[in-house]
C-alpha cells in the first residue's frame, strides 16, 4: 500500500494544465495559439510541474464533442515541439486515434476523462503501448453530466467504477504501475458530491494505484466561496489542493503551478515537522 501524505517523502507531484482550446471553463483562449501553449507548458515545468497535461477539447459541463481532425489540428504543433524537447507530456483526450498519433510522437502519458470507455478502440491502443494512463470517473458525457447526477453513495460508486476500469486494463495487459486513478471532480457530480469525494480520498488508496485529483478552479469552489469568475479562484484551489494532498493524492492537476508547488512545499514540511531530506 502506498504511504499517506503525512508519511510520504515528498509532496504530491503537480500536473500543469495547458488548454489548447478557445472555450475552456477558466482559461479558454489563453493558450489556444500553439506558441502560447508551448510557452505556458515550458513555464509550468520551470515552475515545478512534474508533467504538463495538454488538452484540445473542453469537457466542461455542457460542452459538445469536437471532430477528431480539429482536435489533432490544435494538438499536433504543440505536441511536436514539446515531445521533441523531451518534455513530460500527458495528452488529455478521449479518442483512440488521437492517442495513437500522440503515442507515435512519443507521449509518455494519456489522460482520458472517460477511463478508456468513450472510444471502444482506446483500451487496445493503451495496451499496445508502454505509456502511463489516467483513468477518470465521469457519470454521463459533458453534454448532460450535470443534469441531476444521482448516486446512493457517491464514494462507493466511484470507487467500484475505478476498480472495474483498473481490472479491465489489467485484463488487457496494462500493468498497475502504469495506471493512475482519478475520482473526476465535477464530472457528473453535484457540488456536495464533490465534497463527499474529496473527504473520501483516503479510501481511494485501496485501489493500489497512484491517485490524481483535479479540483483547480472548479464550480464547487465558486459555490463554497461565492467567487463567480473561475480564474479568481486561486485561494480556493490551493485549499482544495492541500485537502487532496492530506487525503493521499499523488498527483494534483492544476492551472496555477508556481502557487500550488509553493503551498505544497510548506504544507508538507509543516506536517512532517522538518524540511525535505536534502535541506535538513
Ligand atoms: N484526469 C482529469 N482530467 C481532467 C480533469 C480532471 O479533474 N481530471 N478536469 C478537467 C477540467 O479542467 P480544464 O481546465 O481542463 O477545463 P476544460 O474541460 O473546460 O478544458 C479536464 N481534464
Ligand atoms: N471539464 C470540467 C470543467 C469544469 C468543471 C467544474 O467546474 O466543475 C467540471 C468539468
Amino acid at each position: 500500500m502506498h504511504p499517506t501524505a503525512s508519511e510520504a517523502a515528498a509532496p504530491p507531484a503537480v500536473m500543469g494544465i495547458v488548454n489548447v482550446t478557445p472555450d475552456s471553463f477558466s482559461d479558454g483562449g489563453r493558450a489556444a495559439a500553439p506558441a502560447a501553449a508551448i510557452g505556458l507548458a515550458r513555464r509550468h515545468l520551470a515552475d515545478g510541474a512534474a508533467f504538463v497535461d495538454i488538452g484540445a477539447e473542453s469537457t466542461r459541463p455542457g460542452a459538445a464533442e469536437i471532430p477528431l481532425e480539429e482536435e489533432w489540428r490544435r494538438l499536433a504543433p504543440v505536441l511536436e515541439v514539446l515531445l521533441a524537447e523531451g518534455a513530460p507530456v500527458s495528452v488529455d483526450t478521449r479518442k483512440a486515434e488521437i492517442m495513437r498519433r500522440a503515442l507515435a510522437l512519443g507521449a509518455p502519458m494519456i489522460n482520458d476523462v472517460s477511463a478508456l470507455t468513450f472510444d471502444a478502440a482506446a483500451l487496445d491502443v493503451i495496451a499496445g503501448a508502454s505509456c502511463e494512463v489516467v483513468l477518470m470517473h465521469a457519470k454521463g458525457l459533458p453534454e448532460d453530466m450535470q443534469e441531476n447526477p444521482t448516486y446512493d453513495d457517491v464514494a462507493a460508486e466511484v470507487l467500484s467504477y475505478l476498480e472495474a476500469r483498473i481490472a479491465a486494463c489489467a485484463a488487457a495487459g496494462i500493468e498497475r504501475r502504469r495506471i493512475v486513478a482519478d475520482p473526476g471532480i465535477g464530472f457528473g457530480k453535484t457540488f456536495r458530491q464533490n465534497l463527499e469525494l474529496m473527504a473520501a480520498l483516503p479510501r481511494f488508496r485501496e485501489l493500489g494505484v497512484r491517485l490524481l485529483v483535479g479540483a483547480s478552479r472548479k464550480g464547487f469552489i465558486g459555490w463554497l466561496t461565492g467567487v463567480k469568475q473561475a480564474d479568481r479562484r486561486l485561494g480556493g484551489s490551493i485549499g482544495a489542493a492541500l485537502a487532496a494532498a492530506a487525503g493521499g493524492a499523488d498527483i494534483l492537476r492544476v492551472h496555477d503551478v508556481a502557487e500550488t508547488v509553493q503551498a505544497l512545499a510548506v504544507f508538507h514540511a509543516a506536517r512532517n515537522g522538518h524540511p525535505p531530506p536534502s535541506d535538513r
